[in-house]
Parts: C-alpha cells; structure tokens; sequence
C-alpha cells in the first residue's frame, strides 16, 4: 500500500538529508507507529506520502503507483483515496460539526444523497451523533480530535495518515482517539501515526517503525516505544 524504495529527501539550503535512503514497505491493513526525536523525519515521510514533497531521489509508491511521476492533476484523486489528522485538529471554526465533516465530502464531489448517509454514520462512529450542530469551540479537545477523524475518514480512505494525533489531548481523550483508530483499522483502512507518546506505543503493540536523523533504525513487529540499540 506505501512502499519507499532508497528514498532521500534533502531540503534546499540544508547540508543533511532529512530522510536517508529510506526503505518501507507497509501492506494493505495494517497500523504502524512512526517514530524518532524531534526532527528524524517523520513528518518529512507522511508529507512524501501526501505528494505535498518530493524526495530528492528514491521511488514513493502509493496504491500501486509511483507517486513522483504522478501528473500534477491526478494529485487530488491520490489524496481523496488518503485521510490525514493532525495534532492541532484544524477544524473550520465558523462551521459545524456536521459541516466539517459534510465539507470534506462536497470537495470530492459526493453527491448530496452520499453525504446524507455518510456524515451521520460517521459522526456515530466516533460518538458524537448528538453534536452535529456545535461549533468547534464548544467542543473538547478529545472531541475536536474525533470531528478531526471523522472528516479523515467519511470518505472512506483506504489509508489513514496520523501526525501526533493525541498530542494535545490528555490520557483518557487520547484513548478514546486511539480506540476509534484501531476500529478504523480493523476494517481494513492502512493506518500510519507519527507518535512522540510511549504510553500509546507500549499499549497498542503495533508495528513500530524508528527514524532516526533520517534513517530507518528499527522496524519491528508488534514493537513498544523504547528500544536499545
Ligand atoms: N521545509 C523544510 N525546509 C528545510 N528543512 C526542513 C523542512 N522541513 C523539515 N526540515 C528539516 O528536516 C529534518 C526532518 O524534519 P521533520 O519535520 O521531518 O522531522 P519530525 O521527525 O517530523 O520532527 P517532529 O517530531 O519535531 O515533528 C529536520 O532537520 C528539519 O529541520
């Protein structure tokens, strides 16, 4: 579903590359935590998947296809097929929940029928059917969190990407959002979370994947946070 083959990524006007002849390759389904200190490069690998950066050399392939030799119009439909959550939510604060989440169908072009039926499903999915009609700021952070996710995934992307989703949240929001990701991967959507939180690491016992100054350090099977090596 995502594979990097030798992929570097340097920045103009920087010396070091923030990614390194990184090779990944994630299959279909599953969940793997992204992780390093504070510039290893992971935002740098989710923003190469996103096609929002292009590496300096190596192949990204997406869905099949090598995403580099993309024409720049069929970006868009790479993107529609990926939802992204951020850490700081980004929610438009003059709509509503529901209107958050519909606005994300309409800029696909969903029809009205489409959106009738998948924003209500979706908003029940992640427990907050009753709160279509709130504005963001009368929202939680953990609920801001799930309107984030539900607009992520309404049109049922077949790969959830997740840049430090619970790191403005406390311990019991950041549960709660990491539940619905585990419920979201389970039916099959590829889920990919750059994470600085151990707690959630150790606990979910996924795929854990290690960057460290733009290298791939460890990628290890059901993994926790921490490793010597
Ligand atoms: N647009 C840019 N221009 C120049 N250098 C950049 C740019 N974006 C990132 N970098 C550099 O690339 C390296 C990797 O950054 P990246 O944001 O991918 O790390 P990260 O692991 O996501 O860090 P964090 O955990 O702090 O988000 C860093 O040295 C950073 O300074």
């Amino acid at each position: 579903m995502i594979r990097f083959e030798k992929v570097t990524k340097t920045y103009p006007g920087t010396a070091a590359p923030a990614l390194d002849q990184v090779s990944i390759d994630v299959e279909k389904g599953e969940f793997v935590f992204l992780v390093g200190a504070s510039g290893s490069g992971k935002s740098t690998a989710l923003r190469l998947i996103l096609r929002e950066t292009r590496p300096s050399a190596g192949r990204v392939h997406v869905a099949g296809k090598e995403i580099n030799r993309l024409a720049a119009w069929k970006v868009p439909r790479l993107r529609r097929q990926i939802g992204t959550v951020f850490q700081d939510f980004r929610l438009l604060q003059t709509k509503t929940v529901h209107e958050n989440v519909a606005f994300a169908l309409q800029v696909t072009g969903h029809s009205p029928k489409e959106i009738r039926t998948l924003v209500p499903e979706t908003l029940e999915l992640v427990g907050l059917d009753d709160k279509g009609g709130r504005m963001p700021d009368e929202l939680s952070g953990g609920e801001q969190q799930r309107v984030a996710l539900a607009r992520a995934y309404v049109g049922r992307p077949m790969i959830l990407i997740a840049d430090e989703p619970t790191g403005n949240l406390d311990p019991s929001s950041s549960v709660g959002i990491m539940k619905l990701l585990d419920r979201i991967n389970r039916v099959g959507t590829t889920v990919l979370m750059a994470t600085h939180d151990h707690g959630i690491v150790d606990q979910m016992r996924k795929r854990v994947i290690e960057l460290d100054h733009g290298a791939v350090v460890r990628d290890q099977a059901q993994g926790v946070y921490g490793f010597s090596h």
